[in-house]
């Protein structure tokens, strides 16, 4: 049920940014299984695109060079979570007499599925901000970062696709002081398990991060982020070996940092100037021509 008229904007666009895992430790476990996480995370100023307009019936319409993963039984149009996100946020907008029409969305699928950079949790943030600018929605912030909690652990960071350290299972966000990178992503483009990989996890009360510089100082933080680690990279690359080479490609472009993100299989690497990153991502697309390579920048802190 629509309650009020007013649409605040025609047509609206949100970049879905990818979210990079710089750190990942694993410090815990709760009892419902799900495992404790000190992550320090940033995002790409690259992404999937979405655009949101009023229609005059709902729609989704998907395209991009990984937009063929998005049909069928996996995240077909009812389980895609720019679904999900546009009715959990109608049912509260409903509960709280506010607009919300019919709209159609359009997603540019540009990142990899499945691949440790937060793809499906990037579109449902930008299809929350997308549809409160389009409809005028006011919510309080605790109310919205409950939908995102909803739709995925790792939603609410995307929400504002800052850099953070997140803990618990990514509803402790706390914004930190890092200066944004020359970045270079690298996949093998082999699927791997969420689920399997923290299954396979020998320990999981490790140290959290510790040392994380209070000021934006470049070379600071790729001090701190050198001493850092992702405790799912093990079991990853044990199950993926393309994920141990991917990291030793990034090694060998002279990354400043290298590391796998999240559960894998995507692979970062900074670098300390825009040469540096642009000279590693053509000589990875050369050497791998089928897997993916994004020269982008990661965001800096306020
Ligand atoms: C590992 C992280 C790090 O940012 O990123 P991705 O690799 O997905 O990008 C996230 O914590 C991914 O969280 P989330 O997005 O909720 O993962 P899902 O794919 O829904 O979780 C699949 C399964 O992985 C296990 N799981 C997930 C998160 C967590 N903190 N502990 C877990 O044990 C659970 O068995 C869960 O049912
Ligand atoms: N819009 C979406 N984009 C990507 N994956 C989606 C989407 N909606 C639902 N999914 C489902 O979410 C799962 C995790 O996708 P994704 O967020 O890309 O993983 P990861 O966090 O490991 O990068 C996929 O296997 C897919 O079935």
């Amino acid at each position: 049920m629509t309650t009020s008229t007013a649409v605040s904007a025609g047509r609206v666009e949100e970049t879905a940014s990818a979210k990079i895992n710089l750190a990942l430790h694993v410090t815990g476990r709760r009892e419902d299984g799900y495992h404790l996480l000190d992550t320090l995370v940033t995002f790409a100023e690259d992404g999937d695109e979405l655009s949101f307009e009023a229609a005059a019936a709902d729609s989704l319409a998907i395209s991009g060079r990984f937009g063929p993963l998005l049909s069928g039984n996996n995240a077909g149009e009812a389980d895609n979570l720019i679904i999900r996100a546009r009715d959990l946020l109608r049912a509260t907008l409903d509960d709280t007499g506010q607009y919300h029409g019919p709209v159609a969305i359009t997603l540019e699928k540009n990142l990899p599925v499945a691949s440790g950079i937060g793809g499906g949790s990037a579109d449902a943030a930008a299809t929350l901000r997308g549809l409160m600018r389009l409809w005028g929605s006011e919510l309080p912030s605790a109310t919205l970062m409950h939908i995102a909690l909803k739709l995925g652990a790792d939603v609410p960071m995307c929400l504002s696709s800052v850099p953070l350290r997140a803990r618990g299972i990514g509803e402790e966000l706390q914004p930190v002081d890092l200066p944004g990178y020359p970045m270079v992503l690298l996949n093998p483009l082999k699927p791997v398990s969420t689920p399997e990989i923290f299954r396979r996890l020998d320990k999981r009360d490790n140290a959290a991060i510790d040392g994380l510089p209070a000021e934006a100082d470049e070379t600071a933080w790729l001090a701190a982020m050198r001493g850092l680690r992702n405790d799912l990279q093990g079991p990853a690359a044990a199950l993926e070996p393309e994920i141990a080479e991917a990291c030793d490609l990034l090694r060998q472009s002279e990354a400043e940092v290298f590391r796998m993100s999240g559960s894998g299989a995507t692979c970062f690497g900074l670098y300390k100037t825009e040469a540096a990153a642009l000279k590693a991502a053509l000589a990875l697309s050369a050497f791998r021509p089928n897997w993916y390579v994004l020269l982008t920048r990661s965001v800096a802190g306020a």
